[in-house]
């Protein structure tokens, strides 16, 4: 039976929708069964370090080279340079509103922020998307980055070259740079977050005196076994390339590799599954312990980007203030709500709603949570339940694009929220 996921993060896979389609002991013979084209995908260099080498083979009706010539496509809402003046300001956005014209999840992505760029392989884009129509004879790939996908409104089927991914909010899927897919909706419209990584794999982190248990366990990560479809018709191929978008005919669905072996593939993860460790003892610890996935830079211990949540979990911390302290940090923090409060803010942070708190901008609990936190009994534990927010923190300054700047659903006082931070200083302690 061909079981619809294969467990394990970034495991030596080896699937066929075909039996015997794989051919054995060797990735290239001189034909291969079923008539199939034998190709290669690789995402790391052909040289890179054994545990860090990423390939796979994929066994296929026509080989991905098949498809007419690029056309550009009107990006839209898509950007890719981050050179515009990004304000030290403390940012925050409320939800996008669902589109009122038919959007596929291409046509449906914002660009919010970013650094680096496509073209060095450094850095990342943070886009949102809003869609409510299925990419019916259309797929998409990007050459410029691994895409981490967060949904946080309505299910996605992420049918990929390499099998079939379905989603849900608190789920979360990486689809590989240059692995062709369609998304379809099956609760008609969806809202999330996606995170374009141009650099490095994302990798789960290593964990020190944690040990070897703990945080995203290696097993909860999915990948989708092989599931082909042999249709032909009038197609489109969207590629994603230099940060521009362009289109070409393809006559067939790239969806058809019916076996493929390697490490190189889509995995999800449920966010529900990461085991949580807290101080049990006194102080809020660094967000670091909520670490799920690393791009790591070339600077040991420094990544280029932190994948981090904010889950459900026990507050038990005596004599301590219990919610994130306030801060400032040289890594920089684009945050969004997949589900319920945040333990920070009292209100105005809102699911599907994002912030942004760059390189040393001071932020931290607003003024309700400040007052409320400042005097809960800690001496009984408290649950912080029915929640899921997560953090794109980069080792480089997060830009805003000028869309997100001048957008409508940015919250033009969100500096408010501190400003009932009273003054507490006496001269008695
Ligand atoms: O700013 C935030 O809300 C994110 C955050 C959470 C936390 O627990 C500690 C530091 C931090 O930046
Ligand atoms: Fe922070």
């Amino acid at each position: 039976m061909n079981q619809a996921y294969m467990s394990g993060f970034g495991n030596e896979f080896a699937t066929e929708a075909l039996p015997g389609a794989l051919p054995r002991h060797r990735n290239s013979p001189q034909q291969v069964a079923y008539g199939l084209y034998a190709e290669q995908i690789s995402g790391t260099a052909f040289t890179a370090p054994r545990s860090h080498n990423r390939r796979s083979w994929l066994y296929r009706i026509r080989p991905a080279a098949v498809h007419g010539s690029f056309q550009p496509l009107d990006a839209g809402r898509i950007a890719s340079r981050f050179d515009n003046p990004a304000p030290p300001d403390q940012l925050r956005w409320s939800p996008l509103p669902m589109p009122t014209v038919p959007t596929d999840f291409i046509d449906g992505w914002v660009t919010m922020a970013g650094n680096g760029s496509p073209e060095t392989m450094t850095g990342c884009a943070i886009h949102l998307y809003c869609a409510n129509r299925d990419m019916a004879g259309r797929y998409f790939y990007s050459a410029d980055g691994e895409l981490l996908i967060v949904p946080q409104l309505g299910r996605l089927a992420i049918a990929t070259e390499l099998g079939l991914l379905d989603l849900e909010p608190q789920e979360i899927a990486v689809i590989p740079r240059g692995v062709r897919f369609q998304v379809l909706l099956p609760d008609g419209e969806a809202r999330g977050y996606i995170c374009e990584n141009f650099g490095a794999l994302l990798q789960l982190p290593d964990m020190g005196p944690i040990g070897s248990n703990g945080l995203a366990n290696p097993r909860d990560f999915l990948t989708p076994s092989a599931r082909y479809e042999d249709v032909e018709g009038d197609f489109e191929l969207v590629a994603k390339f230099c940060g521009k978008l362009w289109r070409a005919d393809v006559k067939h669905s790239p969806l058809d590799v019916v076996a493929w072996h390697g490490n190189y593939a889509p995995y999800k993860y449920d966010l529900r599954h990461f085991n949580t460790i807290g101080s049990i003892s006194y102080d809020h610890p660094d967000p670091s312990i909520f670490l799920v996935l690393q791009a790591p830079s070339d600077t040991p211990g420094v990544d280029t980007l932190d994948f981090v949540i904010f889950p459900p979990r026990w507050l038990v911390g005596e004599d301590t203030f219990r919610p994130p302290w306030f801060h400032r940090n040289v890594a920089s923090e684009f945050m969004g709500l997949i589900h319920g409060a945040y333990d920070a803010k009292a209100d105005g942070f809102n699911p599907g709603g994002a912030s942004l708190h760059n390189c040393m901008s001071g932020h931290g609990p607003d003024a309700a949570t400040f007052d409320k936190a400042s005097s809960a009994d800690t001496s009984k534990p408290h649950k912080v339940g029915d929640t899921m927010a997560f953090m794109f923190e980069t080792r480089h300054v997060i830009v805003p694009t000028p869309y997100a700047l001048a957008s409508p659903q940015r919250q033009a006082d969100y500096q408010q929220c501190w400003a009932g931070i009273g003054k507490h200083f006496r001269l008695t302690p």
